[in-house]
């Protein structure tokens, strides 16, 4: 089935690869700086260079209630990762979530549920998207995980250079898409592996594990486990280790040891779509869905 994706100006300009944001659309000198410190501020993404250390930016997720990364959180998120891949003032970002006790939930389910295929195709593309753009960044980009990050929001973080996660038992992580009764595609599944080998992502991926920190750290999901109020200064502490090394060496060798992962979507990126669609399309998947949301609703009493 040949798919036709009908997208919307904003995000067809946004979401060529590798496209560049047409105007200037979100850059602008930080209110009342003068100093030519940039800040490329969005309703739901927060970004700001760390005042304690130069050539940082930090990026709060603000997408209340959860994080959920919808069509148009993505593409913030988007425009705000390009702006500053593009700023040559910025050498790291480190990623974090303004929501209390959440980094992200993940795939906003309701842009799955109950929406017809070309909107399905059109948000695929955007989540292809910010992860290609997050797992290639020319920046070094840490991942302070302040909260429960369970599938998509797993993702943001494995395509990260370096996590550290709180020390709080609620503040699990995992590739979780089998307990909701859908798949990880097969480029979340290859980035886990990656990450913390085969045989632990067979295991962890079949039985959808959501991993506390002390077992995330074990596993090797996340890096450092640290209590909660340090979770900034170690992310602080780590981009300075890791801007240490000149950009030019470290990135080369980030593509050389990323490039062939991100190359097997990008070679099929029209195909994942397709089946992507196709799948949560299905009538049982719609189902699965609904039992999950009913399930999240009734969680509240
Ligand atoms: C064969 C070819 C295959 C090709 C590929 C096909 C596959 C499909 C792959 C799709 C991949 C998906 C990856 C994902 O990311 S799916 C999303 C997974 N996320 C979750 O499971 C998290 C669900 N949420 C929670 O567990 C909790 O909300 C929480 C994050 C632990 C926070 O709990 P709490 O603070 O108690 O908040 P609430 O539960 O009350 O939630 C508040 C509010 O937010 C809504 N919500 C929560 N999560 C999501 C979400 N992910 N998307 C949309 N909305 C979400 C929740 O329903 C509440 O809404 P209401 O206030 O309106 O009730």
């Amino acid at each position: 089935m040949a798919l036709t994706v009908g997208l919307r100006p904003l995000t067809r300009a946004l979401l060529r690869p590798w496209a560049r944001v047409p105007g200037a659309a979100l850059g602008r000198p930080a209110a009342g700086s003068g100093d030519g410190v940039r800040c490329f501020g969005s309703p739901r993404v927060l970004v700001e260079p760390d005042p304690a250390a130069v050539g940082v930016a930090v990026m709060k997720m603000r997408n209340p209630p959860v994080n959920s990364l919808s069509l148009e959180f993505l593409t913030e998120l988007l425009i705000s990762l390009e702006k500053l891949e593009n700023d040559k003032t910025f050498r790291g970002i480190i990623i974090t979530s303004d929501c209390p006790g959440i980094f992200s939930a993940g795939l906003d389910l309701l842009e799955m549920y109950g929406r017809d295929p070309a909107h399905c195709a059109e948000y695929w593309k955007a989540v292809q998207e910010l992860w290609l753009r997050v797992y290639l960044s020319n920046l070094v980009v840490i991942g302070a995980i302040n909260g429960i990050s369970p599938a998509g929001g797993c993702l943001l973080s494995l395509s990260c250079d370096y996590r550290v996660l709180a020390n709080n038992p609620k503040y699990a992580i995992g590739l979780n898409e089998t307990l909701l009764g859908i798949i990880a595609p097969f480029w979340f599944k290859d980035v886990l592996v990656n990450t913390i080998g085969h045989r632990a992502a067979e295991r962890a991926l079949q039985l959808g594990f959501l991993f506390p920190p002390s077992d995330a750290l074990q596993v090797g999901i996340v890096d450092q486990v640290v209590p909660e109020d340090q979770v900034q200064s170690t992310a602080r502490s780590v981009m300075a280790q890791w801007l240490a090394i000149p950009d030019h060496a470290r990135q080369l060798t980030k593509n050389l040891v990323r490039k062939p992962t991100a190359d097997r979507l990008l070679q099929q990126r029209d195909a994942d779509i397709q089946n992507f669609v196709r799948f949560i399309s299905r009538d049982s998947i719609q189902k699965s869905l609904h039992v999950y949301l009913e399930k999240l609703k009734q969680k509240k009493g």
